[in-house]
């Protein structure tokens, strides 16, 4: 798992941590990760032009460092200074020892012939949005020629959130120090942040436990792994699915279709569109009877295209009802919004997977802060929240909190949520602890999104089709990443 730290954190270990070192080592640490990662992006340093944006703090103090370990490679480096007065001496003196030119932010002309721009306005010290000159900067750097790379943070980013109030710099990569900040994978910051590398300054043992992660490959191997010798279809857990009608049976094909290419254990089907499942998927044991008949699971999927009317409404609440682990998704969650009793008063694990829509018929907008949000919701019913996005963001009722890294923009279409249920449900239905579990299933629904997506626009189905050589591939990596 890779532990996302607030920027509270990171201070505080940088506090013991800069005790304990001689003074400006690790802003050489930082500096030094940076000029590698920016000799890699550029192939070589010499003859290459590099400007600088240079705040008045440490975080312009960094991309000064940097522009000098890439001058005296043979760069030609230009810092512009926005708070000339302010700027880092040691980094200035050292800019400029290594032949490097300093101007002031009228004159950012080396910003139109650059080869990589360098982000140093503000890093985890910066607030709100980039005030005028800064933000001018940041929309020229974003259409000259350089690869914008953003020191620590782009300036502009709230690095606890992701939120950005007007103006950011757009990076095509940046490089932070220390741990990844959550600002750099949710939210609009996600998008301004672009490819991240972490430079390890030492703070790592002086860091306290995060409570935001996200999942790897490696991680989620371990919700994937084949039956053992000692299962039968049974023991590793049954799936039940409520989903679609009579007239509209796509989301319980789609989402039992899911269930069952994710963990080929057993599926059960109860619901009215009893026929049309299983004309797709024979495998599956399915039933028009009520849920309660449909025979022993070990959790519930409720709510893909199930309608909102009274026999819904029953259908669910006589699910919600059990002491089985339920995911609540799409009509399901309209009901439960409605009555979020039926939610706070269940002890076994409930899951819900609203977007951002279906979020807000809980009582208040998503906003900015999407972790904060999904947190909230989830401490107020007692139940994980998984809150669908560009970054989805799964939120345990204890706070610790989870951002998907495998989304991709080709998911955005009609019935990849009922996809990603089902792929829930089925992991769920083996006992594994909930939010880290909903976790999973997005990520392997992010992991199948990006192979159907290689081939050209995708539809929902054809995540389903794409699943089996999915969980196959993580499994692989997983298993190559523990070094089995
Ligand atoms: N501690 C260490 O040893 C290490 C720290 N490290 C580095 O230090 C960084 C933290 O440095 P920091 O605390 O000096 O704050 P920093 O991010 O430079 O921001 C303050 C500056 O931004 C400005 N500014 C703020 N908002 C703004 C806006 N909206 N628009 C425009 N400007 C804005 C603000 O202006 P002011 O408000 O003061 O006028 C001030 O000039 C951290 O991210 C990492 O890169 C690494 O080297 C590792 C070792
Ligand atoms: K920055």
């Amino acid at each position: 798992m890779i532990g996302l730290s607030t920027v509270a954190d990171v201070r505080a270990a940088e506090d013991v941590l800069l005790a304990r070192t001689p003074e400006g080592a690790l802003m050489q640490r930082a500096a030094t990760g940076l000029a590698t990662v920016c000799l890699r992006l550029l192939g070589r340093a010499h003859g290459t032009r590099v400007t600088a944006l240079v705040g008045g703090g440490n975080n312009g103090g960094d991309a000064l460092f940097a522009g000098a370990h890439l001058a005296a490679r043979g760069a030609r480096v230009t810092a512009v200074l926005l708070d000339p007065g302010r700027a880092h001496p040691a980094g200035l003196a050292a800019l400029r020892r290594a032949g490097g030119r300093v101007t002031g932010p009228g004159d950012p002309d080396g910003l139109d012939r650059a080869d990589l721009v360098l982000d140093g306005i503000a890093g985890i010290g910066g607030r709100g949005g980039l005030r005028p000159e800064a933000a001018r900067l940041a929309e020229r750097a974003a259409t000259g020629p350089g690869i914008p790379v953003a020191v620590d943070v782009p300036s502009g980013v709230d690095a606890d959130t992701g939120a950005v109030e007007g103006t950011a710099f757009p990076a095509v990569h940046t490089v932070t120090f220390g741990a990844v900040k959550p600002g750099l994978v949710v939210g609009e910051g996600r998008g301004y942040a672009g490819t991240v590398h972490l430079v390890d300054i030492g703070l790592g043992p002086h860091l306290a436990r995060p409570r935001a992660y996200q999942l790897t490959d490696d991680d989620v191997a371990a919700h994937l792994e084949p039956p053992g010798d000692g299962d039968d279809k049974y023991s590793r857990g049954v799936v039940g699915i409520v989903a679609g009608s009579a007239t509209y049976p796509g989301a319980a094909v789609l989402c039992t279709g899911a269930a069952l290419r994710t963990r080929a254990g057993l599926v059960r089907y109860a619901g009215t569109a009893a026929d049309g499942v299983r004309a797709s998927w024979p495998e599956a044991i399915v039933t028009d009877a009520r849920p309660g008949d449909a025979g022993r699971v070990q959790a519930w999927v409720v709510g893909p295209g199930t309608g909102t009317d009274d026999d819904a409404r029953s259908v669910l609440a006589e699910v919600l009802a059990t002491d089985l682990p339920v995911v609540v998704d799409a009509d399901a969650l309209t009901m439960a919004a409605r009555e979020p009793d039926l939610v706070r008063r269940r002890s076994a694990p409930t899951v819900l997977t609203p977007h951002d829509r279906e979020f807000a018929r809980f009582g208040a907008e998503v906003g900015a802060d999407r972790i904060g949000s999904a947190r909230r919701l989830a401490a107020d019913l007692g139940a994980v929240v998984l809150l669908k996005g560009n970054a989805t963001v799964v939120a345990d009722p204890d706070g610790t909190a989870f951002v998907n890294a495998t989304g991709t923009t080709d998911l955005a279409t009609a019935g990849t949520g009922d996809v990603l249920s089902g792929i829930l449900g089925a992991l769920l239905a083996t006992g594994t602890p909930p939010a880290e579990t909903a976790a999973a299933a997005a990520h392997l629904h992010g992991r199948a999104g990006q192979a159907a997506g290689e081939s050209g626009p995708l539809i929902a189905g054809d995540l389903v089709r794409r699943l089996s050589p999915t969980v196959g591939r993580v499994r692989g990596l997983g298993l190559r990443d523990s070094g089995a």
